[in-house]
């Protein structure tokens, strides 16, 4: 198989942005919209869309940029930290919340689902990567804390922040980063 195929070529070459890279303009109406449909094509056993997003814009981002101070030495997160995730969620262009909102099923167990959120994640970044924006899917400290998923982006007691994925334009070009050794990863077992 040599034919030229550029699907191939952007998956062997893909790169997330670093989110604190990203700047303004974001993808907005129909393109944000093309990028959210491109994100919900994932795998999903069961067809039960065990996922929803949260597109937050600037008040939301600006509201949980306050949050963050406050829960962080609540936690006792280090203070560095606490500036670093509050100042980047004021600065990004912006933020799509990724909820893994898993339901009761007899066919595809919890742990299918919350992978289903997370091909969710991989699926906006490579959508916006490939259009040409920057994107990167983060997490961080604080979308493990439950009073900053329920206090801040009303998540039900059953939902979990699969991945905040920021996404905005980004100029600047990014070096590779080591990529796993497939000899270490790939055991072919014939019988
Ligand atoms: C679930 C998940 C959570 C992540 N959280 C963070 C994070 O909080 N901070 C960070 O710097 N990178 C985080 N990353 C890694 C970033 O996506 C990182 O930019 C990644 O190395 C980009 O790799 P790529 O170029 O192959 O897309 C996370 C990745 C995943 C899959």
């Amino acid at each position: 198989m040599t034919q030229a195929n550029p699907v191939m070529d952007f998956l062997l070459t893909r790169r997330s942005k670093p989110a604190a890279a990203l700047t303004a303009p974001a993808p907005e109406g129909a393109a944000l919209e093309q990028l959210l449909t491109a994100a919900a094509r994932v795998p999903d056993h069961g067809a039960l869309a065990p996922w929803r997003f949260l597109v937050l814009e600037a008040p939301a981002r600006q509201r949980l940029a306050g949050l963050v101070r406050e829960r962080g030495p609540l936690l006792g997160v280090d203070p560095v930290k606490v500036e670093k995730s509050a100042s980047l969620w004021e600065k990004s262009p912006l933020v799509v919340a990724v909820i893994a909102a898993p339901v009761p099923s007899e066919k595809a167990p919890e742990l299918e689902q919350i992978l289903s959120a997370g091909a969710v994640c991989a699926a906006l970044v490579n959508a916006a990567l490939a259009s040409g924006w920057g994107a990167a899917w983060i997490t961080g400290w604080a979308a493990f804390d439950r009073e900053f998923m329920s206090r801040g982006l009303d998540l039900a007691p059953q939902e979990q922040v699969a991945g905040f994925v920021h996404l905005g334009s980004c100029a600047t070009a990014v070096g590779d980063r080591p990529r796993p050794d497939l000899a270490a990863i790939v055991t072919r077992v014939s019988a």
